[in-house]
């Protein structure tokens, strides 16, 4: 599913109105009846509404909500926001329909507003602005934001709650943004809606459909796109009946490290549960006997040093390296990886500590090699990137990285973003704050070596890997909810997940 900026959405809209062809009007029309379906559908007619419209389309939207509302039952009250005198055509068409309803209260509102009483049972509706916001608000629309904001009401916002912008918030005023308990954003969701800090504003999103053309989403380019689940259904290779495990590649996992040893057993484990032929897991030799014991499936080698990874090993026989999770930092560690990257043919997962190593080393960055994947967390990633004030510039900075360092990177998150050198980023659906706990991220190393293993290409492994953890630790929340989850279930949880993706 593609996700536009706010600049294309208009161009969409044209494209519909055009070749469909649909009259604007019309479309309106369609967005409103979806809107008010999914409304009524949550509140029943004893609700109080209070609808407030800006002097755009989304406020058009608004005034046609209120008039099936009103046509359904409901008592409403709407202020339609009008300071200059100039509304879009069809928020004017919208107008002079509602105006004509007794049974609404209509205000329209050009230089004092008293403001209506909102108690808890009240909904408010809000389409102030929507898609075609241009600056923060201020003024007289950012007093009514801070007044709806700071009522006991519940707050439905039309598209995207007003004053947020659909792509970056960096320096916008918070205070005057509108904070939806609920978002029915029309046809596709905004980027704004991935970022951790805007659920605040947003609160649970769903959307509408308004059957925007097919051949317009297909034909506008955007860098940004959801993942979903028929696409990743549609990359995973069946297996040939004469296959046997020299078929599905050879991975090397170099992890762990004294105290560490778990990490480097998890992320294995879950190596070996996404079809990898088989598994050296490169360790130092307090490890061997966890290692050997608890995943008689892998092959183990052990480092000559006792307690960390100390000395490169060659990585020839291999088809992909995975390096990282529980190795530590200290200085033979370092110096050990970079030699190990250095000369290093197969494409590499780099994880944890390996990320927190390159981020003092960053020369070695541009020297990964071919295919290779970077999985960061928010703060590795601003390890190597420097600060970022919120998680739009993080993904803004994460695209330079992967440009410039020529490598796919899955961001982790709610939402992970599978970036490419090229600057495209796709979002992933699934997973939940289940995950949220040590050793998950072990897992998703373990599951994209095993994918880059099995000869996928880069972008593939990145975006499956990524689907598929997610997906496992939704089927381990089910079972063992989220509080009493661990990583380890996440990998219990993988053939389940594989099933439901391949079969
Ligand atoms: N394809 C769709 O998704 C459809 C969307 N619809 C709805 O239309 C809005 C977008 O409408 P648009 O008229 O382009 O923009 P707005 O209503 O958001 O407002 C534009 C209006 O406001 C002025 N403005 C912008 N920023 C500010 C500001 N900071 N302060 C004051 N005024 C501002 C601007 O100059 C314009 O005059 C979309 O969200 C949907 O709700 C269609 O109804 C159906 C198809
Ligand atoms: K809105």
């Amino acid at each position: 599913m593609k996700i536009f900026p706010s600049s294309s959405i208009k161009k969409l809209d044209a494209y519909t109105i055009e070749n469909e062809p649909i009259a604007s009007i019309d479309l309106m029309e369609r967005a409103a009846t979806a809107l008010t379906k999914a409304i009524t559908d949550r509140w029943n007619t004893e609700t109080p509404v209070t609808i407030f419209a800006g002097p755009g389309n989304n406020g058009g939207d608004a005034l046609a909500v209120a008039r099936m509302m009103a046509e359904k039952g409901y008592k409403l009250e709407v202020y339609l926001f009008n300071p200059k005198g100039e509304l879009s055509p069809d928020c004017q068409t919208n107008k002079e329909l509602v105006e004509m309803m007794e049974e609404v209260a209509f205000h329209e509102i050009s230089t004092q507003f008293v403001p209506p009483v909102l108690t808890p049972d009240h909904l408010v509706i809000d389409g102030l602005f929507g898609s075609g916001l241009n600056k923060p608000l201020s003024g007289g629309f950012a007093a009514v934001v801070k007044y709806i904001n700071s009522s006991p009401a519940m707050v439905v916002a039309i598209d995207i709650p007003s004053g947020l912008m659909g792509e970056e918030n960096t320096f916008n005023v918070k205070t005057n943004i509108i904070r939806a308990d609920v978002t029915f954003s029309l046809q596709l969701p905004k980027l704004a809606f991935l970022f951790a800090e805007n659920t605040e504003f947003v609160g649970e999103w769903e959307l509408l459909d308004i059957q925007l053309s097919e051949d317009g989403i297909e034909e506008t380019e955007t860098n940004y796109e959801m993942l979903e689940i028929e696409e990743i259904r549609s990359l995973i290779k069946p297996r040939k009946q004469f296959a046997h495990k020299g078929n599905f590649g050879h991975a090397l996992l170099i992890a762990g490290s004294k105290g560490m040893a778990g990490a480097s057993v998890l992320a294995a484990r879950a190596c070996l549960r996404s079809g990898v032929g088989l598994l050296t897991v490169h360790a130092p030799m307090c490890n061997n006997d966890i290692l050997q014991t608890s995943i008689p499936e892998a092959i183990v080698e052990t480092d000559a040093n006792e307690t960390c990874f100390a000395v490169p090993t060659d990585t020839d026989d291999y088809q992909a390296v995975g390096i990282g999770p529980g190795l530590g930092r200290n200085e033979e560690t370092e110096a050990a990886l970079l030699e190990q990257l250095e000369h290093c043919q197969a494409p590499v997962v780099v994880d944890a500590d390996a990320l927190n190593i390159l981020a003092n080393h960053r020369h070695a960055l541009t020297h990964l090699p071919k295919g290779s994947i970077l999985t960061p967390h928010p703060k590795e990633l601003e390890r190597l990137t420097g600060k970022c004030q919120d998680s739009y510039e993080r993904l803004m900075k994460a695209c330079e990285l992967a440009h410039a360092a020529h490598v796919h990177i899955v961001l982790k998150g709610a939402y992970s973003a599978i970036i490419t050198p090229e600057g495209k980023c796709f979002f992933n659906p699934t997973g939940n704050p289940g995950m949220a706990t040590g050793g998950s991220g072990d897992v998703l190393t373990g599951v994209i070596l095993a994918l880059l293993a099995q000869g996928y290409p880069t972008e593939e492994a990145a975006k499956i890997g990524t689907y598929i953890h997610g997906l496992a630790g939704d089927v381990a929340q089910k079972k063992q909810g989220m509080i009493g989850m661990i990583a380890s279930d996440i990998i219990t949880c993988l053939p389940t997940a594989w099933r439901l993706v391949s079969e």
